[in-house]
């Protein structure tokens, strides 16, 4: 079985950007999308396969801006490596992820991130870093400069959660969103106050809940709430733009819709799993199965669902991801009898397209355009990678996926690809699913045969100065106090 690419003509579905729908024809050749329309079928090539998409969707391929594959997290490694995690996603239609270089405290910025290159070689889809900034020196900032000017990377992240490991404190998020300022590098920030989760699961230990339980009260709504508005506080203060990972909250939610309504540019992010999972997993009666849903932020209870559907239908939260990140029963059994020594993490690469689309697109919540808005195009804009991803259109990467409107499935640990021994969308039929998905013109999944290929992702750099960065430079300018002429 070979997945070299040869000339690919995608015939008769319906091309869905995330301005418009048309009905078009799509021709990759050498990676690349070269024709759409009426005259894609007379400009194919000798040997060229044709694919018939009638009744189907023709898509960009997903985006999840937010995975960790082999991350040492918590005592142990993920599951999945870069190879079965990516495949897992190009199964479900992901043809891209943005992963995380997570440096220890001290250790330095550019021997981590060669470390994660290495471990990403294997990638059987395109694969790009945010780096974490977990520490601060005169040497972590001219690392966060050579990983910009030299590396591609155009993103940083700041756990403000994790205390005793990656957390960063004020100084460290101040110098650095700063230093991402001068970069034109977009700062992330997981936002919980780590201080209060540590606190907090001390006081839910003495209250003798030492099971999973424990997890969501250890890290309520108001522990996300305080560090999102502090987060979105110093990015105004400094007048830098902002990203927030994995918002699971009303109220960090809010805090983002009404800094945008002070015309702040705050971009929200949110799992796959915030949107269709609640609280009461942690609750299951077997050990095992609640614990496999400790992730933070955790699940929230029903009411915060609708908030994040309603954060993305009015555009103040912008992407969708899975912070895909498995641990396996028994690695989470390390906290049988400490729910704050559990691994966190949950998987759902695989999951999120056909999650989002099911519960998004069947009920009415989101158009098929607002579909690759939140699964592709906005995360490529707001990493300036648009539109070479999260487009179909001629000059962009033939990164593609064909979508059967009225396939069903049920989810399943059991069908999955990921190596994850569980799937948090366990028994939750879907429909609408890619039936072909296409990475750089190779056709890497085919009714349900995957052709993954190990090493076949690519890295991409992502230049900085995006649009974002040209616009806050331009008002910093417009708005420059003055200082007063007086006359000695
Ligand atoms: N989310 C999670 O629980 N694990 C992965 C690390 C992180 O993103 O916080
Ligand atoms: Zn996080
Ligand atoms: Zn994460």
């Amino acid at each position: 079985m070979s997945t070299a690419s040869h000339p690919l003509l995608i015939r008769g579905g319906t091309v869905v950007n995330a301005d418009r729908e048309e009905r078009a024809d799509v021709l990759l050749v050498d990676g690349k999308i070269v024709a759409v329309g009426e005259g894609a079928a007379a400009q194919a090539p000798a040997g060229t396969e044709t694919l018939d998409a009638s009744g189907q969707y023709v898509m960009p391929g997903g985006i999840d801006p937010h995975t960790h594959m082999q991350l040492p997290f918590m005592g142990t490694v993920t599951a999945d490596d870069f190879f079965t995690g990516t495949a897992a996603g190009l199964a479900g239609g992901t043809t891209t992820i943005i992963d995380f270089v997570i440096p220890a405290p001290q250790e330095s910025l550019m021997d981590a991130y060669r470390k994660w290159r290495g471990w990403a070689e294997k990638s059987a889809a395109d694969y790009s870093f945010h780096v974490a900034v977990t520490w601060w020196s005169e040497q972590v900032r001219e690392d966060m400069g050579r990983l910009v000017r030299d590396e591609g990377i155009n993103s940083f992240k700041h756990f403000m959660a994790y205390k005793n490991a990656i957390m960063c404190d004020d100084e460290t998020l101040v110098n650095s969103f700063k230093r991402a300022l001068e970069l034109g590098a977009m700062p992330t920030v997981h936002a919980e106050n780590g201080e209060l989760v540590y606190l907090l699961q001390q006081e839910v230990a003495r209250m003798g809940i030492t099971g999973p339980e424990g997890h969501p009260l250890s890290r309520p709504p108001m522990v996300e709430a305080e560090a999102a508005n502090r987060a979105i506080a110093i990015a105004d203060v400094l007048g830098v733009p902002i990203y927030v990972v994995h918002v699971s909250c009303l109220e960090a939610a809010d805090a983002i819709a009404r800094a945008r309504a002070r015309g702040q540019r705050v971009y929200g992010e949110v799992l796959a799993g915030h949107l269709t999972i609640d609280d009461s997993v942690y609750r299951h009666p077997d050990y095992a199965t609640a614990a496999a849903y400790v992730m933070s932020p955790p699940f929230r209870p029903k009411e915060h669902q609708e908030a994040l559907w309603r954060g993305l239908q009015a555009g103040h939260l912008h992407t969708t991801a899975t912070d895909h990140c498995t641990f396996c029963a028994e690695q989470k059994a390390v906290g049988k009898d400490n729910f704050a020594k559990t691994p966190n993490g949950t998987g759902g690469v695989e999951e999120r397209m056909a999650v989002v689309w099911d519960a998004g697109v069947n009920t009415g919540r989101l158009t098929p355009s607002e579909f690759v808005a939140i699964t592709s195009a906005n995360t490529a804009k707001l990493f300036n990678v648009y539109p070479r991803k999260g487009f179909i259109g001629v000059g962009a990467d033939a990164d593609v996926v064909l979508w059967d409107p009225k396939a069903t499935k049920t989810l399943s640990a059991k069908t999955q690809h990921s190596k994850g021994d569980f799937n948090i969308f366990e028994g939750r039929q879907v429909t609408g699913l890619p039936s072909h998905t296409i990475s750089r013109g190779r056709l890497v999944y085919v009714n349900g045969e995957l052709r993954a290929e190990k090493g076949a992702g690519q890295y991409f750099k992502r230049p900085a100065f995006g649009p974002n960065f040209q616009a806050v430079q331009k008002r910093a300018q417009e708005t420059a106090p003055t200082a007063v002429a007086r006359a000695q």
